[in-house]
């Protein structure tokens, strides 16, 4: 294959390893198939020498970095899907947002926003090709170097959670400021969910159009919100881009399976069961039986061990899936950690999490 054609989004390898995608649309598959949020990260050391010195948003607006950290993980591990190594925060930034990533703090906007009036200072139209092709580059890419070994999934940040980082400026552990203006400012806010989420669909059918074959919405700040204010300032927003998207694809023939993870928002569960998303992503404080009973059938599930646990000796943590299997049962299931890896994690341990999954799973699949 010649070089350029590396960057066109036709003419993909065939792919050999679909388990991940049947689940997502709850069918039958030969094992549980297993990926774990943050599964490109800092706990390799492989990510860490290709990352040092290297500003964190440079390496995410380079195509061949972000494909190269994307594939880093399945050298190690047989994982079921890979997911394109970016942002969340980028869309922030095609906005016109300055963010930058400090070591030891995390991301950080110099210039938050402060008032109502700041959404006059952004972008509220953005041509996603022209800001953010640079991701659409690299999905295209890994897609291709992936050679068919297993699905790619491309994410977004929810609209809640950008417009927390937005207004917060980094990270916080009350939300207070981004939660002041759902108090103070409701119409502002749903001003600027509203200009988000409208990007938000456009930059999901690009990130497909380029080669993704699922789609996750992180709604990482999902916990800080009670019922009331979900149901006013999240849900209505996550209900759209999966309707919106979904709406799109068909028109074009397409159809790819849509992930939607609201970590702590264990009391929108329902809701979300029924919101035109295929799989609803669990965080560890929620059982997976009563899960699967809330949410009826009508979603695969995709979680939830406690990242923590991989602390554990192999033996515990081997333990741990076994029990957490059996609770989701082996159907329209698909294993993972309740939330991202962290940098101290040990890669041998994460090893021993894949494989614990497909092992238990294999032997229960077995006894049917
Ligand atoms: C909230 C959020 C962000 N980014 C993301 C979220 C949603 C998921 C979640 O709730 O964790 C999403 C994200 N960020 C990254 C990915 C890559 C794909 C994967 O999961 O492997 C994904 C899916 C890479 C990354 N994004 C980041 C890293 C680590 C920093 C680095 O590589 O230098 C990685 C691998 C940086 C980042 N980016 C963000 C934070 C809070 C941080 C951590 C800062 C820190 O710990 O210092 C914002």
């Amino acid at each position: 294959m010649d070089k350029d054609d590396l960057i066109l989004p036709k003419d993909f390898p065939k792919l050999k390893n679909d388990a991940f995608l049947l689940a997502c649309r709850g069918r039958e598959t030969p094992h549980v198939p297993v990926w774990c949020m943050r599964q490109a990260g800092r706990y390799l050391p492989e990510f860490r020498e290709s990352r040092a010195g290297k500003d964190f948003f440079a390496t995410c607006r380079s195509p061949a970095a972000c494909c190269e950290l994307t594939l880093q993980p399945l050298r190690r591990f047989p994982f079921d899907a890979a997911i394109i190594f970016s942002d969340i925060l980028v869309i922030p930034q095609a906005m016109g947002m300055d963010v930058q990533m400090v070591a030891g703090k995390g991301p950080t906007f110099p210039d938050p926003l402060k008032e109502p009036e700041d959404l006059l200072l952004l972008q509220s139209k953005v041509d996603v090709n022209k800001e953010l092709g640079y991701v659409f580059k690299a999905i295209t890419l890994t897609r291709h170097k992936l050679e068919g070994k297993v699905p790619l999934i491309g994410f977004t940040g929810a609209p809640w959670t950008l417009m927390t980082y937005m207004i917060e400026g980094g990270g916080s552990t009350t939300q207070s400021k981004a939660k002041r203006w759902l108090y103070r400012h409701p119409e502002a806010s749903h001003q600027l969910l509203k200009m988000l989420t409208d990007i938000i669909v456009e930059y999901l059918l690009g990130q497909v159009a380029a080669g993704a074959q699922a789609l996750q919405v992180f709604e990482s700040h999902a916990g800080c919100l009670g019922p009331v204010e979900f149901r006013e300032f999240s849900l209505p927003y996550l209900r759209d881009i999966a309707r919106k998207v979904k709406d799109q694809l068909k028109e074009s023939g397409q159809d790819v399976p849509l992930i939607v993870f609201a970590k702590d928002g264990h009391y929108g569960l329902e809701d979300l069961s029924q919101s035109h998303y295929e799989v609803v992503g669990l965080d560890w404080t929620v059982d997976p039986r009563s899960a699967r009973e809330r949410t009826g059938g009508k979603v695969s599930l995709q979680g939830n061990m406690d990242p923590c646990a991989l602390y554990a000796p192999k033996e515990r943590i081997s333990e741990i899936v076994k029990k957490m299997l059996e609770g989701f049962g082996t159907r329209g299931y698909i294993a993972n950690l309740g939330h991202g890896l962290y940098p101290d994690m040990d890669p041998e341990n994460v090893g021993a999490f894949v494989e614990a999954v497909h092992t238990h799973s294999r032997h229960l699949l077995n006894l049917k």
